[in-house]
Formats: structure tokens, sequence, C-alpha cells
């Protein structure tokens, strides 16, 4: 991995992880959401319903003895590619909570990195995410190279490591309702601005931001890898027939996000005839509260309304596929949608 990570005569590269962030205790709710929204303040029922959610999956009032599960499985990823990398060590910076990206950034500066390789733990690209990640290494990597990962929807070794979770539980489904079970494949919604052209789309964009000049890859993105897992699958017998696709967890600060949503998606597949559903979210790269309330919690009782029992396909979380996946990306082997190799000013 010399060409991607460790020290040479013109400098030193290192890899850094980006990742959502999320609050280590439920008072801290308020300013977490401002960090997501862009300094917007949420009104109180929003940031109350949020702690409401945080608190079901097990965040509480005080730190607890573990980090809450994305800092836990983004922590544990980042050590598991560092150590098959053997390179060196492998950042994490968090857009909207600790480690922030610009103190991690800092720290590979104190380092002596000259070279950032960023990638996302979000492999679709969206303005609404992966573009935010961007904009905030930019501002603090001032005169370090930046070679920015922007997308690594269609890895292969990434399908690979989401069938290899939803194999197991689909034909455990299937056996025990005793009839074929649709996968439902999920990828978060974004606001219906983010993918129109012409219109400003960033989270947090304030009025005079300027127009986006394409529209957001996103929606493309999430079902590529939808299909990719699903032909992945083709080898246990599943069929293009067996899957649908929603886009979950629309905003709750309300305005228009894309669909279809898992709402309409459950009531289509009860009204199909089916007994059961299997989820998987193929955007989402390890536990958090949008697969642990969201998914276990808000859909699988409307599921259970509807008649339909809810499986869900376990989270990559410590996944050895997805850490090979992610070695692909880093080496070049699997050919991202990488930016020019940026030098901020
Ligand atoms: C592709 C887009 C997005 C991904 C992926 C995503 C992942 C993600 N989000 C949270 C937690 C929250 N996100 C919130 C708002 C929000 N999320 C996106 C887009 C993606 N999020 C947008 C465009 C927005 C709106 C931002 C705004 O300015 O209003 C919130 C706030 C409450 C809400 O609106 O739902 C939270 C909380 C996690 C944990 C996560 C994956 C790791
Ligand atoms: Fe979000
Ligand atoms: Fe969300």
């Amino acid at each position: 991995m010399s060409d991607t990570t460790g020290s040479s005569e013109t400098g030193k590269s290192a890899v850094l992880l980006l990742a959502h962030g999320t609050p280590d205790m439920l008072g801290e709710m308020a300013e977490y959401l401002s960090k997501v929204t862009g300094g917007r303040a949420m009104p109180q029922e929003v940031v109350e319903e949020l702690q409401h959610r945080y608190a079901q999956i097990g965040l509480q009032e005080a730190p607890g003895l573990e980090p809450p599960p994305l800092t836990k499985w983004t922590m544990t990823q980042a050590h598991m590619l560092e150590h098959v990398l053997g390179a060196g060590k492998v950042y994490v910076g968090m857009r909207n909570w600790h480690p922030y990206i610009a103190d991690t950034v800092a720290e590979m500066r104190r380092d002596s990195v000259t070279r950032i390789k960023a990638v996302c733990l979000a492999p679709q690209n969206s303005r609404t995410s992966v573009g935010l990640y961007r904009k905030a290494v930019l501002a603090a990597a001032t005169g370090i190279e930046v070679e920015f990962v922007a997308g690594w929807a269609e890895s292969p070794l990434l399908a690979e490591a989401f069938a290899e979770k939803l194999w197991p539980v689909w034909a455990e489904a299937c056996a025990e309702s005793g009839q074929r079970v649709p996968v439902l494949f999920t990828a978060h919604s974004v606001p219906c601005r983010t993918i129109m052209t012409g219109e400003a789309s960033v989270a947090g964009a304030r009025p005079g931001t300027p127009a986006q000049d394409s529209p957001d890859p996103y929606p493309v993105e999430a079902k590529r890898t939808a299909q990719m897992v699903a032909d992945r699958m083709a080898a246990v017998g599943f069929h293009e027939k067996d899957w649908y696709f929603a886009f979950q967890s629309q905003g709750i600060s309300g305005g228009p996000w894309i669909g279809p949503t898992v709402e309409d998606t459950l009531k289509a597949i009860k009204a199909e005839g089916h007994v059961g559903v299997v989820m998987q979210p193929v955007g989402f790269l390890c536990d958090h509260v949008e697969i642990l309330y969201d998914i276990d919690i808000a859909f699988r009782q409307t599921a259970s309304e509807l008649g339909l029992k809810l499986w869900r396909a376990e989270s990559l979380n410590d996944s050895e596929v997805l850490v090979e996946a992610l070695v692909d990306v880093v080496s070049g082997k699997y050919k991202a949608t990488v930016d020019e190799v940026l030098v901020p000013a």
C-alpha cells in the first residue's frame, strides 16, 4: 500500500475515514442537531423526539461504558483497516460529533501527514452527506494534498459484504414462512430539492446559496448497490422479482423527501400477498439510530400492523469483507469515483 499510505521521500500519506458522528449522551442532542443542520436550530419537539429514539437504542443521560454503536463500529472498522493495510495509522474524522474532522486533520498535520486519502463510510455520493464531508476536509486541510474518494457504490466487495449478511436471514425467513420472502433494500432518503438540477440543495443551505448545476448521483448509486447485492444473491436462488427498493428515514423536520417510502412499499408488499419481508439498508455500513430505531422498532411495528413479519440483515459492522472492500478503494484496485488531488489554499 506504499502508494497510498506510509512515508516516502515526497512525504507521508495516510488514510482518513469520514463518518457521520453521533452524540455520546442524550443531553447533547440539541448541539448535535445544530451540527447536522449546519447551525439551523431544530424545534424543541424534534429534539425531544430524537432523544426518545436514541434512548430506545440505549443512549443514556451520561456517557455509557461503551461508546454509541456508530462510534464503536466506525472505530472498529478503522482499526481493522489499519491492521490489514499495516502501513501506519488510519485516522477517523466525524462531521457532526467528536472526533470532528477538523480536529483529526489537525492531528494528521501534527503527525506530519502531507497527503490525505479521504474515504467516506457512506458509499453512495450525495451532496447532503459526502459533499458535506468533503467541504469539512478541505476547510481543515490547508496546504495538505487531499485525494477525496467521492463514491464507491459499485464496489464488488461491498456488494459481497452485504450479500454475505443477507443470504442467511433470507434463507431463514423463507424457511420459517414456507414461501419466498421479498427483500426490501433501502438507502437514506434525501430532500427532493437535492436531486433536482439548478436548485440549492446542500443540507442547511440558506437563501442565496449558489444553485447546483447537476442532479445528485445518489439515488442512482443507491439502487446500483442494491442491484449488485441482488445479483450476488442469484447464486443462492434469489430472483430479480424477489426484491424491492425504498428510501427510508425521510427528514423529521418537514419538506418533501424522495421516495418510495418504506411505509408505502410495505403496504405494496402486503398487497402482493406476502407474509413477511427482509430489510437490508445498503447505504449504511454499521448500526446506528436509523437501523436500530427506524427499522428494528418503527418499521417492524408498521409491518406487524400490516400483518407482515419483518426480518433485518445484520449490519456490516466488523465485516472482514467490508474491510477488504475498503482496502480495494484505498489501494485503487477498485476504481472509485475520485476527485482530482486537491491542495486547499
Ligand atoms: C444521503 C444522505 C444522508 C445520509 C446517508 C444520512 C445518514 C445519516 N443521518 C443521520 C442522522 C441524522 N440526519 C439528519 C438530517 C438529515 N440527513 C440528511 C441526509 C443524509 N443523512 C439530510 C439532508 C438531513 C437534513 C439536514 C437539514 O439541514 O435539515 C438528522 C436530523 C433529524 C432529521 O431530519 O431526521 C439526523 C439525526 C445518521 C445517524 C446517518 C448515518 C450514519
Ligand atoms: Fe442524516
Ligand atoms: Fe436521517
